[in-house]
């Protein structure tokens, strides 16, 4: 066997679900996944969404407080933490479970509860663009922006959601763990939600309002530990041109320059598919010979093979 290839998998919302049990079912299929590219001689470290997750939970909390108006308010930051532990636990089972079937090596599984900075003064704290929590009708969006102050879209043709600020992030707090983790051979879930927001204060780090975009936090994860590609595990196979449409075609190979054109030409949705290629085209622009992977979950065996997804490379 040669040298393992370093990857960093950014997993979607369908490697989760969007409730408890779905979750405990979902984990199943992405475990299957992530030790299919264990079997493909590859180093994985794991980074996943949180964002109906994380809008459960600010649910859950935010009853409380309107409840007994005594009980402090939560704080998305830490509603973020709270996603990172339920998501890890559910997948480092799951993921010991699928090895134990296939009677590989049980590798140690460990969930790094990240923390991730952001710049205090980012404009995207002005301008909510994450979507979080489930999908509403227009009416019940309506409500629950009068109801509760939310700030609502529309998201991608698939119904309503609450959005909440999204800066860019900028430092992993707990980089050097999580390399010393991945050094030893450990399989490591990290950045989960794309980390937990915290702003510098001082010598200090304070919680942030906000939800991070999960595959800018792989991208990020994936520079600094020097991976040799990025994978984003979504609901489609392939990345589309005039996706939805008549004329859609899904595409195999996609230089960063093809990419760049397409994003001006607004062929890829921002909110879903737009920070995917953006993410894609960070990772490949930061080295040379780095390579993105965008795939369907169930085929991330056949994508780092190079049989199907769409590849971005230099
Ligand atoms: N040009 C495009 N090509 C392929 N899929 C696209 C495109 N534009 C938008 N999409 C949509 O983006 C979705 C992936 O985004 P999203 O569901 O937000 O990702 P995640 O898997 O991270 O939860 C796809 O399932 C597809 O419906
Ligand atoms: N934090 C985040 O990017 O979550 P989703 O992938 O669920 O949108």
């Amino acid at each position: 066997m040669g040298k393992k290839k370093r990857i960093v998998l950014a997993l979607g919302g369908n490697a989760l679900g969007n409730n408890l049990p779905e979750q405990m079912q979902a984990v199943k299929t992405t475990a299957k996944a992530i030790v299919d590219l264990l079997e493909e001689n590859c180093e994985v470290i794991i980074v996943h969404g949180n964002g109906p997750q994380v809008g459960m939970i600010n649910n859950a909390m935010g009853a409380l407080t309107r409840e007994d108006p005594s009980h402090p308010n939560t704080p998305l930051s830490v509603c973020v933490a709270m996603s990172q532990a339920y998501i890890g636990y559910d997948l480092q089972n799951a993921l010991r479970e699928e090895m134990e079937i296939r009677g590989i090596e049980n590798i140690p599984v460990t969930t790094m509860i990240t923390q991730m900075r952001v710049d205090a003064n980012s404009p995207a704290f002005k301008t909510p663009t994450k979507p979080i929590g489930h999908f509403m009708t227009k009416e019940e969006a309506d409500n629950a922006a009068e109801k509760y102050g939310y700030d609502m879209i529309e998201d991608s043709g698939r119904g309503y959601r609450r959005v909440v600020a999204s800066p860019k992030p900028v430092e992993i707090i707990e980089l050097r763990a999580i390399r010393s983790l991945v050094d030893d051979g450990q399989l490591v879930i990290a950045c989960g939600g794309g980390g937990i927001p915290v702003i510098s204060k001082g010598k200090y780090l304070k919680g942030a309002s906000a939800v991070i975009d999960k595959d800018f936090a792989a991208c990020l994860l994936a520079q600094e530990l020097n991976a040799d590609c990025l994978i984003i595990l979504t609901a489609v196979e392939k990345v589309a041109v005039n996706f939805g449409k008549p004329n859609q075609a899904w595409i195999d190979h996609m230089s960063v320059s093809e990419a760049k054109k397409y994003i001006g030409e607004d062929q890829f949705a921002p909110g879903s598919m737009l920070p995917k290629v953006e993410a894609a085209i960070q990772f490949v622009e930061s080295k040379d010979g780095r390579e993105a992977i965008i795939t369907l979950l169930e085929k991330a065996r056949e994508g780092i093979k190079g049989d199907t997804g769409t590849h971005i490379r230099k």
